[in-house]
């Protein structure tokens, strides 16, 4: 089965907004940095508090319309009833284990994001950008680990310290230390990093073999994105790019699909309209958006060592996003399915 294609009118007011949100704010982001202005505490914080209502919570929040859209292209009581079910077996078994495993689910949940985040690239550049060499599986795959281990792995290579804190901060609420794993010392990050390099240079030259683009413009974007996210990942503090990612990058390209499954959403786009379909989506996140903060609130209370700092606060924020992630990870690989992407 081949990858469904948008309309044309709609692929083109969608593509260059929903990418260049993300070009724009990675670049404004690395600004502090490449200007040599060291972020406060709360800056460095700040987006990934913002990615509340800022796309982030919201884009996972829509699930239960984008679903049945994706597959039937109608909302059902018994599609609620699908969505409805997959969050609460898959959700609540993880946040069970979190209790049991807080440190093995902090770690599964930096993998689910390699995975998440990766598949989430994987749809903008085969359908929003039309990339040619995206009809195989296999690159598609490989696309997928390469986009996935720049959020996920890069920033351990130029930011242990902070990586192992955040991911203590994680386990932590939970009672859970992560002490000195392997994976922080200087020779598992030299292994990993040495495997990632070799893995994205392969699969940025196959892609390159494969595209009968010519000039490779759209093989060119990928190729800047990837270097570029790989030089923002590893200068820039961590907290802070991968909370300005998560709000401008991932979150802003999966609104961006979810909104062009829906017949009337697509019908405005396809005459140019983008704020119409905004709106809606912004109406369809808001309750469940809603629900998810009163259950992060039932989360604080339920863990043994609620936070006290802003960095404790984030850490069991993002354990919670990480519950809603599993369902949503769910969600997302079977709209992929029906998009003909895996
Ligand atoms: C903050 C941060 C990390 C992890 C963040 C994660 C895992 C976020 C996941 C968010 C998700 C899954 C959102 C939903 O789509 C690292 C890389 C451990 C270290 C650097 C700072
Ligand atoms: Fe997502």
């Amino acid at each position: 089965m081949g990858v469904t294609r948008l309309d044309e009118r709609v692929r083109r007011t969608l593509a260059r907004p929903a990418l260049a949100v993300g070009w724009v704010g990675v670049a404004v982001a690395a600004l502090p940095t490449l200007a040599g202005v060291e972020l406060s505490t709360t800056a460095r914080y700040a987006p990934l508090v913002a990615s509340v209502v800022l796309f982030g919570l919201p884009h996972g929040a829509i699930d239960y319309v984008a679903l049945p859209r994706a597959v039937t292209g109608r909302v059902t009581g018994r599609w609620l009833a699908v969505v409805g079910l997959l969050y609460l077996v898959l959700g609540g078994a993880y946040a069970a284990a979190w209790f049991a495993w807080p440190v093995a689910s902090a770690l599964a949940f930096v993998a689910l994001t390699w995975l998440h985040w990766g598949q989430g690239d994987v749809y903008p550049l085969a359908v929003l950008l039309n990339e040619d060499y995206l009809d195989s599986r296999a690159r598609r795959v490989a696309t997928g680990v390469v986009r996935g281990g720049l959020p996920m792995l890069v920033p351990l290579l130029g930011h242990p310290e902070t990586y192992r804190d955040v991911v203590g901060a994680f386990a932590a609420p939970f009672g859970g230390n992560v002490g000195d794993l392997w994976l922080f010392a200087p020779d598992a990050r030299l292994a990993l990093g040495a495997a990632f390099a070799v893995v994205t240079v392969a699969t940025l030259a196959a892609n390159r073999l494969a595209t009968a683009e010519s000039p490779p413009t759209t093989w060119r974007i990928d190729a800047a994105e990837t270097v570029g996210l790989c030089a923002f990942f590893l200068v820039v503090p961590p907290v802070f790019a991968v909370g300005v990612y998560f709000c401008l990058w991932h979150a802003v390209r999966h609104v961006a699909r979810a909104v062009a499954v829906d017949d009337g959403s697509r019908r405005a786009l396809a005459s140019g309209d983008l704020r119409g379909p905004l709106g809606r989506f912004a109406r369809e996140a808001a309750p469940l958006t809603v629900a998810a903060l009163a259950l992060l609130a039932g989360f604080w209370v339920a863990v043994p060592n609620p936070p006290t700092t802003l960095e404790g606060a984030t850490g069991l924020y993002l354990a919670f996003v990480a519950v809603l992630t599993l369902p949503h990870v769910a969600v997302v690989t079977w709209m992929d399915r029906a998009a003909g992407l895996l």
